[in-house]
């Protein structure tokens, strides 16, 4: 099969730190395990393989899910045999849907993908109306992304530069490029109005420490890295005038799933009066729940935590507790952003004045 040159999905957003590569017989993923030691590219040409790729972590954050997702169920019908091709296809949705539980945007693009593929009238229909739509997928997080930067630095109403604090990463490698929390970043530095960046480490996984400091580094953003332990000295300070997170899935009343330690610093910003902003585009927002009670909270392998580096640092055979997510509930976050507009959250109530 000959090797296609990458589809060009974005035409803003820094090439090199893009994580997902779209060649038309495959889905190219930057190992986000490997970061930032090494930036090693998955070639990955069935949706089995993406599926892997997402419950291993090699792919994650929100959206990114959501588009290696729509990527595999395009390559599931590529692969698929021409005597059953729509089974084949609707197992490769199921076998996606079943990656990771709390991320809402995997089961967004799955439904989207679902959608298309039962217009489809023949396998050749298939495979290339499901890459149209893969991409389109892509394309749009982006452009969410661009779009809820600039609200979000509307909403903030700046009179100079500030300080922030985020947790995880939710940057280009966290997205379809650009970045939602940390997009807003990027955008405050691109406008004079960002003194620093206060990055949680963000135990276990160390997104943070790996992922958000090695972007922003590279994006030359003035970036400080603390222990997740050091963010409540942090806003004692003063400094930090904002805390900055993505979200993995915003119910309707506005309560918030997002990397495990959001909730507390929702805690310790409104103790210290320091303001809290979700910024997620509108495919996290899911209005099927009622609020933060009906959102499924991952639990990964309590080894994650037994281990720092690959070097084992508890005592063996010692129990431990691994929610991956938490839930912040909407009387604690001063602002929602979504590409349909701005939530302010404790005068408002929830999503619907922009999701029905
Ligand atoms: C814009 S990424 C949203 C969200 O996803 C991350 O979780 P994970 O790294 O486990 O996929 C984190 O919760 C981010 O805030």
């Amino acid at each position: 099969m000959t090797r296609q040159s990458p589809v060009t999905v974005h035409d803003k957003a820094d090439p090199d730190t893009v994580a997902i590569r779209w060649l038309g017989h495959a889905v190219q993923l930057l190992d986000q395990r490997r970061l930032p030691a090494e930036e090693h590219w998955l070639t990955i040409e069935g949706a089995a393989g993406v599926a892997q790729a997402i419950r291993d972590m090699a792919v994650r954050g929100a959206p990114a899910i959501g588009i290696s997702a729509a990527y595999g169920v395009a390559l599931s019908a590529r692969c698929a045999d021409e005597s059953d091709w729509q089974q084949e296809v609707r197992t490769a949705i199921d076998q996606l849907a079943e990656s990771r539980p709390t991320a809402v945007n995997l089961f967004w693009a799955l439904q989207r993908m679902r959608g298309v593929l039962d217009q489809c009238q023949s396998r050749t229909d298939a495979v290339s109306r499901l890459a149209e739509t893969a991409v389109t997928i892509h394309r749009e997080d982006l452009a969410a992304n661009i779009a809820m930067a600039d609200l979000a630095v509307d909403a903030m109403e700046l009179k100079k530069p500030c300080s922030v604090l985020t947790h995880c990463n939710t940057g280009a490698l966290a997205t379809g490029g650009y970045g939602t929390a940390l997009g807003v970043v990027r955008k405050l530095h691109q406008e004079r109005l960002l003194k620093r960046v206060y990055a949680d480490e963000t135990r276990p996984w160390l997104q943070g420490a790996r992922l958000t400091a090695w972007e922003l580094a590279r994006d030359r953003i003035p970036v400080t890295l603390n222990a997740d332990g050091a963010a409540a000295a942090i806003l004692a300070k003063g400094d930090v005038k904002w805390v900055i997170v993505g979200a993995d899935r915003i119910a309707a009343n506005g309560d918030v799933a997002n990397k495990i330690g959001t909730y507390g610093l929702a805690v310790l910003a409104r103790h210290h009066k320091v303001k809290f902003m979700v910024v997620a585009p509108a495919s996290t927002v899911d209005m099927s729940v009622a609020s933060g009670r009906d959102i499924p909270i991952e639990e990964r392998a309590g080894d994650e935590i037994c281990q720092f580096g690959g070097i084992r640092v508890a005592p063996e055979k010692v129990d431990a507790f691994n929610p991956v997510f938490d839930v912040t509930p909407a009387d604690l976050i001063d602002l929602i952003v979504t590409e349909r507009g701005v939530v302010h959250t404790p005068e408002m109530t929830g999503m619907h004045q922009l999701f029905e």
